[in-house]
């Protein structure tokens, strides 16, 4: 099987991206993930640009890695400055890693804008700065800064550059898209030539500026590069890098070469998701093969044929990058979405009977009138419980009365009284609260707690309203989205209404019921898994 190393540099290009900001203690968290995933190369950083990156190199020395190789990056020496008297040169080796990787210009704009020297002295810095490395023992990566936009203005002076630093002994070339802006079959014909014409390794390191940096990397694999640099989640610098957790599967998946071990494969979601979290960003659900939504099927007709063979709607199995299948519930459902989701629940469900058609048609009006069921699963799961003949109501609300007060220089305050059915006996309560939904929520829970006392361990997550209908105001209908959660699960519940109150109860009310039916099912789960053990 072919094969491509991977480099990941989500912790040095990666922290280039808007509102990244990784601590040490974050980048050495992530560094030893990457290598636990099998990847070849991890970039750690510049430590030649600020403290903490230096600080970072100081301490992975105490940790061992057992498949990646941790590089450090810099850039070529100064123009008329000896390498080893170059401070950012001076970083790399103190940095204690055995591999460097340096930039250098290889577009004759940049030559002499941006560092204002000749394309001569450029030559000798990227030769100087390569060979010294390479004195140093260091396995020495050269990135190709904007090589295909210097490539297209200057052929001669950007395979220039690549061959000065072949001369200085570099192990790879790394042809930068630095702009982010070629085409896929600008990237061909350019590695192509750069492959043929120069007798070592060439990666390539892609920006997504045109949204084609996956594309382009491929492209690159499959005219001859054997490294593929990118970044988990494709965090990078402006519109970001190639996304390594789409680059790995389409390597492996669609061309059949070895990236990361193949058993590694099916942690890609966790992975991805565990470095968004490390760098306190909510995971893209529209991620290609990672994201929640990347397998999510709505349409009732995309649904109907997935059930008769997945292959009609998936590109791969969702197992292999360890993702799973979700089947969404709409107005745009067919009866196949029921009958997904009455599986997944362990209900029985007569595709023929009335019932389907009742549910669906209920769903398709309440839609009509605001619900979302997509994201409010639990008062979904609630209305097809409550179509079954054996549901029992955990509570039912008889009357509610709220009274706000709001006086100068005083916060605002609320006070909840409600008359709860539980059964057949009723319970009276009054609570307060910072506002009215927050007064309602601890008066139900006070009325309830003496028959579920489970109750203390579900919390509110979060709390949003939508206004559905701009034109009318305060008039206009809301829909109200909580989010509930017990310390192992979440859960979405939904309420619409005209009145911001009704709508509030309606997805508070779904949110506690939906959390005592769980409840109960895992307690049942576990006592029939205790009675099989025999316990
Ligand atoms: C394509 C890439 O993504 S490369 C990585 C980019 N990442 C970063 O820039 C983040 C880290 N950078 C930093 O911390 C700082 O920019 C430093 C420490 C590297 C340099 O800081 P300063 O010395 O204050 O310079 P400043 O940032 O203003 O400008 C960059 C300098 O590097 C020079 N430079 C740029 N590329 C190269 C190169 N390949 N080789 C040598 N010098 C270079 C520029 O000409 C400029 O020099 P000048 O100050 O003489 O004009
Ligand atoms: C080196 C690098 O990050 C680039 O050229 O984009």
């Amino acid at each position: 099987m072919p094969s491509v190393k991977i480099y990941d540099t989500t912790l040095r290009d990666g922290t280039q991206a808007e509102g990244i900001s990784l601590s040490c203690e974050d980048k050495i968290k992530i560094a030893q993930r990457l290598d636990k995933m099998g990847f070849h190369y991890i970039e750690g950083g510049w430590p030649g640009s600020n403290p903490k990156d230096a600080d970072f190199f100081w301490r992975i020395r105490s940790y061992s890695f057992k498949n990646a190789r941790l590089a450090a990056f810099g850039s070529t020496r100064r123009a008329k400055l000896a390498a080893e008297s170059d401070d950012n040169v001076k970083a790399l080796l103190a940095s204690g890693v055995r591999c460097a990787t340096i930039f250098g210009k290889t577009w004759d704009l940049h030559v002499t804008k941006s560092l204002g020297t000749t394309l001569a002295e450029n030559l000798a810095m990227i030769r100087d700065t390569v060979s010294y490395l390479k004195s140093h023992g260091l396995e020495v990566f050269f990135d190709a800064e904007h090589f295909f936009d210097g490539y297209k203005a200057n052929p001669a002076y950007a395979l220039a550059a690549l061959e000065a630093a072949a001369e200085g002994g570099a192990d790879t070339l790394v042809l930068c898209d630095t702009n982010g802006g070629s085409l896929p079959l600008e990237i061909k014909e350019i590695v192509e030539v750069a492959v043929q014409r120069l007798s070592i390794p060439i990666g390539i390191h892609a920006h997504n500026d045109g949204e084609l940096a996956v594309a382009n990397t491929i492209m690159a694999v499959q005219s001859g590069a054997s490294q593929a640099q990118g970044t988990v989640n494709g965090y990078g610098e402006r519109c970001g890098n190639a996304n390594l957790c789409s680059v790995i599967p389409n390597l492996y998946l669609k061309l059949g070469i070895d990236t990361i071990p193949r058993e590694n494969l099916a942690h890609l979601v966790e992975m991805s998701h565990y470095v968004s979290e490390v760098a306190n960003l909510s995971p893209d659900a529209r991620q290609p093969y990672v994201g929640i939504s990347a397998f999510a099927h709505k349409g009732g007709v995309h649904v109907s044929a997935l059930l008769k063979e997945p292959k009609t709607y998936e590109h791969i199995e969702p197992e292999l990058v360890g993702n799973h299948r979700r089947v969404l519930i709409s107005e745009l459902s067919g009866m196949s979405n029921l009958l997904y989701k009455y599986k997944e629940m362990n209900l029985g469900f007569d595709r023929q009977g009335p019932e389907g058609k009742r549910i669906l048609a209920e769903i398709k009006e309440l839609e009509n009138q605001g619900f979302q069921f997509e994201g409010s699963e639990g008062s979904f799961e609630l209305l097809m419980r409550k179509a079954q003949d054996n549901y029992t109501e955990p509570f039912s609300l008889e009357a509610l009365r709220l009274l706000v007060e709001m006086k100068e220089n005083n916060p605002a305050y609320a006070e909840a009284i409600i008359k709860i059915r539980v059964g057949d006996q009723v319970v009276h309560t009054a609570a307060e609260g910072n506002g009215p939904v927050n007064a309602l929520d601890h008066a139900l829970r006070k009325a309830l707690k003496d028959f579920y006392p489970n109750i203390g361990s579900m919390h509110l997550n979060d709390y949003k309203v939508r206004v559905l209908d701009e034109k009318d105001g305060t008039g206009a209908s809301v829909r109200v989205h909580i989010e509930t959660g017990d310390g192992q699960n979440s859960w979405g519940t939904v309420g619409v209404s005209q009145n911001i109150i009704e709508a509030s109860w309606q997805a508070l009310a779904d949110s506690i019921a939906y959390g005592l039916l769980k409840g109960e099912k895992t307690n049942l789960e576990s006592s029939s898994e205790k009675s099989a053990a025999g316990e």
